[in-house]
């Protein structure tokens, strides 16, 4: 049986049926947009999106798009700044949205710019244009357009709503101070997504797309402890398009061995070929208890077979660790400082049994997420075999 049932939902054009943890940017984008679609030409109105990549910008756009395009006579114009970046490209781009004939070459571009005038005008057509990664314009490009929506008079009517779509504020900071006055302060800005809200949107997007039964919550915590912000202010993380990346591989990954449940191992081998697994390096440098609590933390996940072992299972397993090496076992409160180390190097995760099922109070739940257990024990049982040689 299948894992994955719906290709679709894993991708890049899909709109999801909501947007968990994004209905505040849909709702600002609806005042300073939605009476234009409804009715537009009296008005011009514009908005930067800024937030760092997979934030849900443009998810954001296409579902503000789905809401209006059956009430709006206004055409979605979308230009996306990595593919199209010299002026002659975008506003051929442009006009093939539009179903607009226009020649490829051999005009000046205020001809360009007037010609494209002169159809809206003509046809009586209106766009929203989205200029995406509008980064990767140059400053002078970007104004033009930008320009172009004031054009009132020549238009015939405000017939361009324009939203330009940026990693950080140097998209507005490297256009000419007038130019930005004219984008204004029409700024929503995305922030990283925590571990949490990556959960909630892996959670729609698994249900809609896998097999019943395939997944469990805590393999989705699982990615979403990899991938999630720890809080909104850090932009190391994040990234949601990652988050379902890693989902729709690890699903595959299932299914081509005949399983019928990701395990935590695909989530491991498929995280690792698009981010970058756990460094020797970093490894190499822990104090040798810490390799060995580590090595017991491995093994404990290992025959656990679950995302997740708790501290008192690694604890437990970092004794008999010990014993096979000869070591006289550190005491508790050290190896909650090594946990702490292991963490802050990116190499486990954590996170607090909130269920506290069978469990008194609180549980710290350990989790390695970016690495294949295998290897990862055949790299730290060398290193503490060098070290005790
Ligand atoms: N709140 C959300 N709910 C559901 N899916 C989301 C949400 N936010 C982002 N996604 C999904 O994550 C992926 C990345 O989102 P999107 O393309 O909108 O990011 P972006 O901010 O535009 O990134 P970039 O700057 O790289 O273009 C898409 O598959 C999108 O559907």
């Amino acid at each position: 049986m299948a894992i994955v049932v719906d290709d679709s939902v894993f991708s890049p054009s899909y709109v999801p049926k909501r947007l968990p943890h994004r209905e505040q940017q849909l709702q600002q984008l609806d005042i300073l947009l939605g009476n234009w679609l409804r009715n537009p030409g009296h008005h011009y109105p514009r908005a930067t999106l800024l937030g760092r990549p997979g934030t849900g910008k443009t998810v954001t756009l296409r579902k503000l798009w789905e809401l209006y395009k059956d009430k709006t006579t206004a055409r979605f114009v979308y230009i996306n700044g990595f593919i199209y970046r010299n002026f002659t490209a975008i506003i051929g781009e442009i006009a093939r949205s539009l179903n607009i004939p226009f020649p490829r070459r051999g005009l000046s571009r205020d001809e360009f710019l007037a010609l494209l005038v002169e159809h809206l005008r003509e046809r009586d057509l209106y766009m929203f244009l989205v200029l995406d990664d509008a980064f990767n314009l140059a400053p002078d490009i970007l104004s033009t357009f930008i320009r172009l929506g004031q054009e009132a008079d020549k238009l015939g009517a405000f017939r361009i709503a324009l939203v330009i779509v940026g990693h950080n504020d140097a998209v507005l900071n490297n256009l000419d101070p007038s130019t930005r006055g004219i984008m204004g302060k029409y700024v929503i800005r995305f922030s990283p997504y925590t571990k949490d809200q990556i959960f909630d949107i892996l959670l729609d997007r698994a249900k809609a797309g896998l097999a019943e039964g395939s997944y469990s919550e805590d393999i989705l915590q699982m990615i979403a402890d990899i991938t999630g912000a720890q809080t909104p202010l850090d932009t190391n993380r994040g990234d949601a398009r990652l988050a379902i990346d890693i989902l729709y591989r690890s699903a595959y990954a299932a299914q081509q061995n005949g399983r019928k449940h990701i395990a935590p191992e695909d989530v491991r081998k498929s995280s690792k070929e698009v981010l970058f697994g756990i460094s020797e390096e970093v490894l190499i440098g822990l104090p040798l208890h810490e390799k060995l609590f580590l090595l017991a933390i491995v093994r404990s996940l290992k025959i656990s077979h679950t995302p997740y072992i708790t501290f008192g299972d690694a604890e437990e397993s970092y004794k008999i660790v010990c014993e096979e090496y000869g070591e006289r076992p550190r005491v508790h409160s050290q190896l909650w400082s090594y946990l702490n180390d292991l963490r802050e190097k990116g190499i486990v995760e954590t996170r607090q049994n909130k269920r506290g099922e069978g469990v008194r109070g609180r549980t710290t739940l350990i989790s390695i997420g970016t690495e294949p257990l295998d290897t990862l024990e055949a790299v730290i049982t060398k290193l503490i075999k060098e070290e005790l040689r």
